[in-house]
């Protein structure tokens, strides 16, 4: 009898959560069945749509996410012993799946890890994975950026954020990121990004002005509210607008949401075309993200940080950490 361990909703969250909202147990697994298989995770996935989506957890419930997870028992051919999968198992140790996605948001999880040859496995989390698809087809697909054009990313110094504004780099364009500290800008300097805002200095909208003398054609909005306000009131005609997500808002309460400058009137005479995005939207496309961003890495055109917190129980504050903007890059938990 295998026991899982794994971390429940133990009280709904009332702005940002508390470790204490959270509660680890353990369970007893049942012996897997035909079609079936078991496994033990090795990384988890630390992200904020977790908060975003709690709404859909009722107290009680496993938290949601991914992990990659070495399959240690099997009776399901597609998915043999001693291989690695990521699935949508949740904030738990151990799993049986049957193979089959019940997360409900259509990405291709369960599936077996793609070969990524030596680079660490925590990858197909990340760059390898759902961020990196985020970024590759959300900046391609609908900022369409080109060559000489100005590029907005907001939480730049984040997985996706860093990300994207390399991609745009290799296109040719000018990139400016916003973002929450002194030392992620360090970084995003290093990585090539032509200037970068730290928008907890109080004269940010200053130096984006400064930084945009032509306009931005193409935002790429991580964080929503007044960072993206702001934005968008500098953007150029027909210029575009992907938004990935609003992390801004994920902490309140959806009937006292902050204030955020209009912006009607730039969408309407600059013609503004602001699009949403999930990133499912392109899973018949998946292998063409993870092997263009592979080629990428391998042929150092594009760098990645992760930030590693050590020791399973130590999710609820690796959760919370992302959430108070201390990750550089794509946050993870190592479980052992
Ligand atoms: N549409 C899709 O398919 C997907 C969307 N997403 C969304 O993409 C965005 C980035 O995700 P991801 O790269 O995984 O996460 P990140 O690695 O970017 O981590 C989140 C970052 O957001 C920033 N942040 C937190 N609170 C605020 C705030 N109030 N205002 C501004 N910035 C804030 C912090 O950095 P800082 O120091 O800069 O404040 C923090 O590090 C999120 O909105 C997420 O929900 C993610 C996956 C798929
Ligand atoms: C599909 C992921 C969405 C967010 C909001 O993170």
């Amino acid at each position: 009898m295998v026991k899982t361990k794994k971390f429940i909703l133990e009280k709904t969250f009332e702005n940002m959560p508390k470790e204490s909202d959270l509660k680890l147990v353990e369970e007893e697994l049942p012996e897997i069945r035909e079609g079936q298989f078991l496994t033990e995770a090795v990384y988890l996935s630390v992200d904020p749509y977790m908060r975003a989506y709690v709404h859909k957890l009722r107290e009680g419930d496993t938290m949601i996410g991914y992990q990659v997870a070495k399959i240690i028992q099997s009776k399901h051919k597609e998915f043999p012993i001693n291989k690695y999968v990521i699935g949508d198992f949740g904030w738990q140790t151990h799993s049986i799946s049957n193979g089959i996605n019940t997360s409900g948001d259509m990405l291709p999880y369960p599936s077996l890890i793609p070969d990524i040859g030596s680079l660490p496995l925590s990858l197909t989390l990340g760059i390898l994975g759902t961020t990196g698809n985020t970024a590759y087809f959300g900046l391609l697909e609908i900022c369409k950026p080109t060559a000489g054009e100005t590029v907005v990313v907001s939480a730049a110094g984040g997985a996706i954020g860093s990300h994207v504004g390399q991609i745009a780099k290799l296109k040719g364009c000018r990139v400016i990121g916003i973002t929450g500290s002194d030392q992620k800008c360090i970084w995003l300097k290093s990585i090539g990004f032509d200037e970068v805002i730290n928008y907890n200095n109080h004269s940010w909208r200053n130096c984006l002005m400064e930084a945009v003398p032509r306009g931005v054609d193409c935002y790429f909005d991580n964080v929503g509210g007044e960072i993206s306000s702001i934005v968008i009131q500098h953007m150029t005609r027909y210029g575009r607008v992907a938004v990935c997500g609003s992390i801004s808002s994920y902490n309140c309460d959806i009937r006292h949401l902050p204030k955020a400058t209009i912006i009607q009137p730039w969408i309407v005479f600059h013609q503004l075309e602001i699009r949403g995005f999930v990133n499912a939207n392109w899973n018949s496309r998946w292998n063409e993200g993870i092997k263009q961003n592979l080629y990428w890495i391998k042929e150092g055109k594009i760098h990645y940080k992760e930030t590693i917190t050590e020791g399973f129980e130590n999710m609820p504050k690796a959760f919370i950490d992302l959430l108070n903007g201390k990750n550089l890059g794509k946050a993870i938990v190592k479980v052992k």
